[in-house]
Formats: structure tokens, sequence, C-alpha cells
């Protein structure tokens, strides 16, 4: 079996601007070393306003951080005012897009199909999807979690090629555990990203299966990584609220420290 490096991200979302960011950066890379950062890939996702500075303060002090975009067009470029294309973000030096975070699938009544679109974007310019699927809260009580997340997972990865399914990121993270303070157990975790590494053997064989990281989101803190980690089909943790925290983020990149996995 692949040895997957654990990937931890964190979402900033509509926080921070761009003098808070470089704060912020400066922070993390003040407090974490170069062996910490070299067995945990780490990446910070800061609104579209930030990333020139962002970039700036990662390339001034060579910086093992990585760092991409919220969202992405699913157009090259042209008259499509508000968009921001993937070559752009490429040419910031990004290396990820978050696809389809349940925030612009609620608020931006993004599609399943739209949501592909923007995968294959994202990958057309060169970044790497951080393509994210999730269940809502009347979905996990009538127990279709799997059913839907697969759903999800099926649509979003329609027509990728093989090269780029094995570098895609993909982040499951609950409704109902984001911003709530209502995190999934470890088993719920495992059930849902365990069964999208089945279908990913089921679909695209085990060769690309074992290599695709997975990543937990929905109130991931210090104190609840450990055992999320832990879990065998988790890869990593997409970081929302406590990514917002240089202390706390640190602590979260740091979960090798807390309990061997
Ligand atoms: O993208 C991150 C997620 O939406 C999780 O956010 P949260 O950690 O604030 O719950």
């Amino acid at each position: 079996m692949t040895t997957r490096k654990p990937i931890i991200a964190g979402n900033w979302k509509m926080n921070l601007n761009h003098f808070e960011a470089n704060l912020l950066v400066q922070k993390l890379a003040a407090s974490l070393t170069a062996e910490q950062l070299e067995a945990v890939e780490t990446v910070v996702l800061p609104p579209f306003t930030d990333l020139r500075t962002v970039e700036s303060v990662i390339a001034d002090g060579k910086l093992k951080i990585k760092y991409g975009a919220q969202d992405v067009s699913p157009h090259a470029g042209g008259a499509y005012t508000g968009e921001i294309a993937g070559a752009f973000l490429a040419k910031l030096g990004c290396s990820y897009a978050v696809i389809g975070h349940s925030e612009r699938r609620e608020y931006h009544n993004e599609s399943d199909e739209l949501i592909n679109a923007k995968n294959k974007a994202a990958f057309a310019a060169g970044l790497v999807p951080i393509f994210c699927v999730g269940e809502g809260l009347d979905i996990r009580e009538a127990g279709n979690q799997v059913e839907h997340v697969l759903a999800q997972v099926d649509a979003g990865l329609e027509g990728l090629k093989t090269e780029q399914l094995q570098q895609i990121v993909i982040a499951y993270e609950p409704v109902w555990a984001i911003g709530t303070g209502k995190t999934a157990t470890p088993d719920d975790a495992q059930e849902v990203c365990g069964a999208i590494r089945a279908r990913l053997v089921e679909k695209f064989g085990a060769e690309v299966a074992d290599v695709v990281r997975i990543q937990y989101g929905g109130s991931v803190k210090a104190a609840n990584i450990a055992q999320i980690m832990a879990q065998p089909d988790v890869d990593g943790a997409l970081v929302g609220g406590a990514s917002l925290d240089a202390e706390e983020f640190v602590s979260i990149v740091r979960f090798p420290e807390h309990v061997a996995r």
C-alpha cells in the first residue's frame, strides 16, 4: 500500500485582509520547522485579494508552505465579470483551488456539473483541486450519507484523466459539522472516506485509489485532529475556523506529535 503524505489545509473563507494574511503566514513560518513542513504538507487558502501578499511572504522566506484559492472560474478567460481564471491563480504560484465547497454549493447554487467543469478548469491551468463533497443533516439523519457523497464524487470526477485523478485531493465535509463545533466522530469520517476510496478502486483501480488523498473537514481542532488522522482512509484535514488562529493551526499541523498514527 502506498504511503500518502498528510495534507492539512486552512480554508480562511472570507476572513483576513492582506495585511492580516501577511501576519498569519509569518506566524506560521515562525512556529513550524522545515521537518514539520516536510512531514505534513501545509496549505493556506486565503481570499483572492490576499494571494499576491501570501505569494511574496512565502517566496521571500523560501517557506515550504503551499497556498491556493477558494474557487476558480470554469472558463479560461473572457467576458465573465467577477470571475477569476485558473491561469491567473497559477501565475500567482497557487498550487491548489478549492472546488465545490458546500458554502458555494449552497449560497451560489453550484451544481455537480459546474463543479466538474471547475475541476477540469483547475487542472487545465496547472492547479490541483481540493474537491469538496459532503451531506447535509437531513441526508445524514436518513442514513443516506454514503450514497449521497458517492454521487457527488462520481459527478465531480467525470471525464478526468488518470494522471489528474492521481493528484486530486478530495475533502469530505459533512455540512452539519461545518462551523458548528459538532465534529463527526472518527468512525463517521472513516465510514465515508473509506467508501470514497472503495468507489475509486471500483471505478479507476487500486493504483489510482491508493494515491488519492482524502481529507476530512468540519470543526477540526488541535484537540480532535489526532483521532481523525488515525483513521486509515483520512489523509488530511480541511480546516476552517481553527486555521485563522496561528497557534491552533500550528498545533493541528503538528498532529503526528500528539499521537503516533
Ligand atoms: O473548509 C473548511 C470547512 O468548511 C470546515 O470549517 P470549520 O473548520 O470552521 O468547521
